[in-house]
């Protein structure tokens, strides 16, 4: 029988990106595949969340090229979930617009950009809402909310979807640092949150930039290590305590002895 190869879902391939002289991406390679959940770790200022940035499409790579089951697509197209694919993001810091109510910052894009009826815009966010364990706050507003709920309410935005849009079949989410910031018991409620929206298929895959050791173990099968703009480690996160890579051996046991230095100066 001859095997054919399935096209991830996203692909990375030899992605660039600068910020004026600072070269944060240097030739980066990632595939996602249906149902991987991968976890992206690496010091501050390593160029974490310039990758998410670039997968969701809020920046285009100077370099290098993006591909969306097997498509090769602009950043205009990641926008417009183009070839099937819808890709949602969970920012660091929540997001949220606080003069807005909680119902207000989940429907947002759909109120701005969907032909729903506000109807069945304030119909789905109570049942996202009730998804990620929120009853009864739509009327509050983000200041009134702990830092955990909040960070939950942003969940809520990014998993809101337009069923007038048929060609969306499948749903990346991205998180960024989902539980900095949270206390431990705060923290697993979200890392279970993560792995219950994936089981419920409210998404197929996410990939999760962290650098909480919890948060990777809980909600990763993958682990993507980056440094100094290239990718330095890839692998199962079941095996990291076995492996002999010395940026994840520096990464766990926290030593300041190995590869990872801390960046004084812009590389
Ligand atoms: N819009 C921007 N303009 C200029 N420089 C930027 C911009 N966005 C990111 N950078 C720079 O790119 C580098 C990587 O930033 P990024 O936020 O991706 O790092 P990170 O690995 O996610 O860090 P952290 O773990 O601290 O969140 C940093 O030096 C940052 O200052």
């Amino acid at each position: 029988m001859v095997e054919t190869a399935v096209a991830p879902l996203l692909e990375l391939r030899g992605v660039q990106k600068s910020f004026g002289e600072n070269k944060v991406l240097n030739g980066v390679d990632l595939s996602v595949h249906s149902g991987e959940a991968i976890a992206v770790i690496g010091p501050s200022g390593t160029g974490k969340s310039t990758i998410l940035r670039l997968i969701c499409g809020l920046i285009a790579p100077d370099a290098g090229q993006l591909y969306i089951n097997g498509n090769r697509v602009s950043t205009e197209e990641i926008q417009e979930d183009s070839h099937g694919v819808s890709i949602g993001m969970v920012f660091q810091n929540a997001a949220l617009f606080d003069s807005l109510t909680v119902a207000e910052n989940v429907g947002f894009s759909l109120f701005e950009h969907s032909r729903l009826s506000r109807r069945e815009i304030y119909q789905q966010v109570e049942q996202k809402l009730t998804m990620v364990g929120l009853e009864n706050i739509s009327d509050r507003y983000p200041s009134e909310l702990s830092g955990g709920m909040r960070k939950r309410v942003s969940f809520a935005r990014a998993i809101m979807d337009d069923p007038t849009v048929k060609s969306v079949t499948k749903k990346i989410l991205l998180y960024d640092e989902p539980t900095a910031g949270l206390d431990p018991v705060a923290s697993t409620i979200i890392e279970d949150l993560m792995r219950s929206l994936r089981q419920q298929d409210v998404c197929d895959s996410y990939i999760v930039v962290t650098h909480q050791d919890s948060t990777i173990r809980r909600t990763a099968d993958r682990l993507i290590v980056l440094y100094r703009g290239l990718v330095r480690y890839a692998g199962k996160v079941s095996t990291i305590d076995q492996a002999d890579n010395p940026y994840v051996k520096q990464f766990f046991s926290g030593s300041i002895e190995g590869p990872i230095q801390l960046l004084t100066k812009e590389v």
